[in-house]
């Protein structure tokens, strides 16, 4: 796949994939993307994950026509993007790795065999440029989107900035889906906690004329880049995207459940925009989390259990607040038979959040809902709009 007159694709698609990062499902794969950029010097961007070592040193050679690359330039240190080195180094004995400090530090913890010679490291700073030929790449540093050592790669000529793990997202290149839907889960559960990094980094972008993105993951992105940057302006300051209620839940014999179900009834006759009602026990957890980043209103609604919270229901709330959950309304519906205990949790969980502004009106249920709580959650619904 040619990107540009220079840059071309010898990424792989993984349809093996089990778990990614080891949580996360991915129905349709994932795509460790990799750019081979040539010049009168040749660079090549990452390495794929180790199971496709093979499959990407032959996409490189067939680019190449013979051509020996002079650069490995290595922007981030997950094993999906630099388990090849070694292999690397084996067929191209001359090249340099690219990278910072830290990078190389990475290099020598995560692979104890691959001793680095001098002559094969090209070190570089924050802001530094690598001359090819006619394209003049510039590293920025990004730290902690969502690693240390991360660096972005900007290539002035062809205007592209290579992104790392940025606007990438879940699923192989060869599968057909929604962009927004399976970045946001990617973004949300990968990169979430760091917002205020994201924003850092989207302030450099902002300065560069950029007409392609290529990330590490997912498909280059060529055209409408607002979009792309607007969603990633939103997500990294923890806004709205979509306007609606988020209403999560857990359950053992259905009376929250019946809760939940007459507040969306509520909201839905009161014409809110969309009504997101997420049973904890059987939705993937990445995308429960990811529809909570997404709406401004949530409503949280569980069982009380063992003088706690049901325990899915703390799952969900850890899961937001490690990734700095902010700037959101919550509503709270709990429910137990003796001494109820889950609203008193999930609120108390929040106490170090910032920024979240708590409904007026909560639900109380003892076992099933009498007059009073049906009472409750129409005004709760009238406070929701
Ligand atoms: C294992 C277990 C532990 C529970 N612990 C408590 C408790 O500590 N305090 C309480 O008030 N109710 C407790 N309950 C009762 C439920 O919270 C209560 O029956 C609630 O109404 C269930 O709501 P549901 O119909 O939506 O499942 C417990 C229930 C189960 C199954």
């Amino acid at each position: 796949m040619r990107i540009t007159d220079d840059i071309l694709y010898v990424g792989v698609n993984d349809h093996n994939i089990d778990l990614f990062e080891g949580q996360y499902i991915v129905p349709n794969g994932m795509a460790y993307n990799s750019y081979v950029i040539n010049d009168e010097k040749i660079a090549v961007m990452d390495t794929v994950d180790a199971a496709f070592g093979d499959e990407w040193l032959k996409n490189i050679a067939d680019v190449l026509n013979g051509a020996t690359p002079d650069y490995l330039i290595i922007q981030h240190m997950e094993p999906d993007h630099s388990a090849n080195i070694q292999k690397f180094l084996e067929v191209y004995p001359n090249i340099k790795v690219v990278g910072n400090a830290k990078t190389f530090t990475m290099i020598g913890n995560f692979f104890r065999d691959l001793k680095l010679a001098d002559e094969n490291k090209l070190e570089v700073k924050n802001k530094d440029t690598l001359t090819l030929g006619k394209h003049e790449l510039t590293f920025v540093f990004a730290p902690m989107v969502h690693w240390p050592e991360v660096m972005v790669t900007y290539d002035s000529k062809d205007k592209v900035l290579f992104s790392a793990d940025g606007f990438g997202k879940f699923g192989a290149l060869d599968a057909e889906e929604d962009w927004d839907c399976e970045a946001r889960r990617y973004y949300v559960g990968i990169v979430g906690k760091y917002g205020a990094q994201v924003q850092n980094l989207l302030k450099v972008a902002a300065t560069l004329d950029i007409q392609t993105i290529c990330p590490l993951h997912g498909p280059v992105l060529t055209e409408n880049l607002e979009h792309y940057i607007g969603q990633y302006n939103t997500w990294s300051s923890y806004g709205t995207e979509s306007e609606g209620v988020m209403i999560a839940y857990t359950s053992v014999y259905g009376n929250t459940k019946k809760a939940v179900e007459l507040l969306a009834e509520k909201l839905k006759e009161k014409g809110c925009p969309k009504v997101v009602v997420t049973d904890l026990a059987r939705e993937d957890m990445a995308e429960a989390v990811e529809d909570a980043f997404r709406y401004g209103k949530i409503v949280l609604a569980s069982t009380t259990y063992n003088g706690d919270v049901f325990p899915l229901m703390k799952t969900f709330i850890e899961h937001l607040t490690e990734r700095n959950y902010q700037n959101k309304t919550i509503g709270l519906i709990e429910n137990g038979s003796w001494a109820s205990m889950a609203g008193k949790v999930m609120r108390g969980m929040f106490e170090k959040s910032k920024n979240i502004t708590w409904l007026e009106t909560s639900v109380k249920i003892m076992s099933s809902m009498d007059e009073q709580n049906k009472a409750d959650i129409e005004k709760m619904a009238e406070e929701l709009m």
